[in-house]
């Protein structure tokens, strides 16, 4: 029954007294998707929670029969006047920059601080991990990944790491009483577009980014997670932020995008699929910066060695999360050596153990079952195409309709053909799911691994599978991503916040988790240059 798998999955507490709920806490999530009267999500303008007219109901995504998890604030473009007033109040120079309360640097050392504390206190990361796997169903394993890179990155920002992320240089001038500072300036209005697949990470990375630097965001979530950030944004008040410090918005995408045009916000920083990123790049005239879909690579050199330790990771790197991580594996180019030691039997068998229990297979929130079925019978028409497993509904689901439930899903494509112009698109087309694309090469065949790396459109993750220098060296010599992992245990997943993780190749592309990530995206270059001094004997040269 799913509603005892549930509870495996999610550890359930039988009954979650008020004492093991964090004090700012509005919810108990043990009670999301269980309760006839769904927690309702609220809008924050201005420092003031609020409601709108109509609402958004979540279905529960591991179970079409249950209670919706929560109602989401439907806002409508006529209520957007609050939320337009707030940020249109922002000065260009931001709420603080080098020169205006500096103060706020060390205050948000602090709140990242006490934030990250917050994070790690077990009770509070174990709210979290149920927040999440509520509204985005993942492995107790990632979700709790997703609460500890969280904290670790907030921590990395306590005492004076803020301050430090506006550290501006110098250079002497032409003569004396002259000297130029280069500064990091913030862009004031600003707003956060986030996805589903990470409701917590994404958000809270950008968001704090954004607030370090001076900046006043404006948080539109993805609708189907959005009660885990009212929850964060509650804890960050505990941790001492201000309330008007950040608005949250809920509603649909077109409302989202009239309040960036009408609010005239700065800077956007957009997470999502690609569809949505063009569009507002166009209506912004550019000013988005991206972090769109994930078509991401791994190559298996020709030096096969840890075989089992390989299949482990590229089972992961394609099917954790149900592989709707931005950075999941969607091709495998395998040199034949590895489909000789058995790799692809080793990747069946273990993609056979995922299942719902443990929600190490779940739900697929944004492609339905038929559709990801219909792309496998389109990659299958390729000649010399196959299944290698996979392909099939999963048994025994109570997921709606609106969601995919599909197994982990390889299928096999010969490059030759996966290189036609006729096939191409297809082969490289992300699907936001349990989903890869396998091919092998030979050694005369790397320069037409390189051709399709050349060839795709997204260049965010990717993975050099091999210890061997000169083929190491030849991939990633020839390669552009963003994040690209190179050696025995490379992977292509994995985001944590000691390196930078965002795409290469597009001048449009955002950066997330490092200090230089939040600088290039959360600020701006400014130069001041200081000239104090006119000399005594200066006589007025004639005009140029
Ligand atoms: N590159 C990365 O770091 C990264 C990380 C996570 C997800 N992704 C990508 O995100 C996609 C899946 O996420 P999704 O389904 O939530 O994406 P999506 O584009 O459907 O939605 C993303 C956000 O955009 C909002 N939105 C939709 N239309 C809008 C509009 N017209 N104006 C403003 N906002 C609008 C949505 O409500 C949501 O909050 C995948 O393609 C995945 O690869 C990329």
């Amino acid at each position: 029954m799913i509603s005892s798998r549930l509870s495996a999955a999610i550890r359930l507490p039988t009954r979650r007294t008020l004492s093991t709920l964090p004090s700012w806490a509005t919810l108990d999530p043990s009670s999301l998707g269980t309760s006839r009267t769904p927690h309702a999500v609220s809008n924050l303008v201005s420092g003031n929670w609020t409601a709108s007219n109509s609402s958004i109901t979540i279905p529960n995504p591991l179970d079409r029969d249950a209670p919706a998890v929560c109602t989401v604030p439907d806002t409508s473009v006529e209520e957007l006047r609050p939320f337009v007033e707030s940020l249109r109040g922002v000065p260009k120079s931001g709420v603080h920059n080098p020169l205006k309360n500096v103060e706020r640097y060390l205050m948000f050392g602090e709140i990242s601080r006490k934030a990250g504390e917050a994070l790690s206190d077990p009770q509070i990361s174990q709210f979290f991990v149920e927040a999440i796997q509520k509204t985005v169903p993942k492995s107790h394993a990632q979700a709790m990944g997703e609460v500890k890179v969280t904290a670790d990155f907030l921590k990395n920002f306590g005492g004076d790491n803020v301050r430090f992320l506006a550290r501006s240089f110098g250079v002497p001038g032409d003569h004396y009483g002259q000297f130029s500072h280069g500064h990091r300036w913030p862009y004031g209005a600003v707003a956060i577009v986030a996805p589903f697949n990470f409701p917590l990470e994404i958000p809270v990375l950008q968001l704090m980014g954004a607030l370090f630097m001076g900046n006043k965001p404006v948080l539109k979530p993805a609708e189907k997670c959005a009660l885990v950030m009212e929850q964060f944004l509650h804890l960050l008040h505990d941790a001492g932020m201000p309330k008007q410090d950040v608005d949250l918005l809920n509603c649909r995408g077109p409302v989202a995008e009239r309040l960036i045009l009408d609010a005239d916000v700065r800077l956007t920083q957009f997470t999502g699929s690609s569809r949505v990123a063009e569009m507002l790049l166009e209506k912004t005239k550019g000013k988005v910066k991206i972090e769109d879909a994930g078509f991401d690579w791994k190559i298996l050199g020709p030096d096969v060695d840890h075989v089992d330790y390989v299949a482990w990771q590229c089972d992961q790197d394609a099917y954790a999360c149900a592989g709707q991580k931005c950075s999941a594996q969607s091709i495998l180019f395998a040199h034949k050596n590895w489909e000789n030691a058995g790799l692809f039997e080793k990747l069946k068998a273990n993609a056979s153990t995922r299942n719902l229990d443990d929600l190490s297979i779940a739900p697929v929130l944004t492609h339905t079952t038929q559709s990801i079925l219909d792309h496998t019978a389109r990659l299958l028409e390729i000649p010399g195409s196959k299944v290698l497993f996979g392909a099939k509904e999963l048994d025994n689901h109570k997921i709606p309709l609106v969601y995919g439930a599909v197994e982990p899903t390889a299928v096999y494509v010969p490059l030759k053909e996966m290189l036609k112009d006729e096939n191409f698109g297809i082969c490289t087309t992300e699907i936001f799911g349990p989903f890869q694309v396998v091919t092998t090469f030979t050694d005369d065949e790397i320069c037409h691994v390189l051709e399709a790396c050349e060839r795709m459109s997204h260049h965010l993750t990717a993975a050099v599978v091999s210890n061997d220098v000169d083929f190491q060296t030849a991939i990633l010599a020839n390669t552009v991503n963003g994040t690209t992992y190179a050696g025995r245990r490379a992977r292509t997943t994995g985001a944590p916040q000691n390196h930078w993780f965002g795409p290469a190749g597009d001048a449009r592309g955002a950066g997330i988790g490092t200090p230089e990530a939040i600088k290039l995206v959360w600020s701006c270059h400014r130069e001041i240059i200081m000239d104090t001094v006119v000399p005594r004997e200066w006589v007025q040269p004639k005009a140029t």
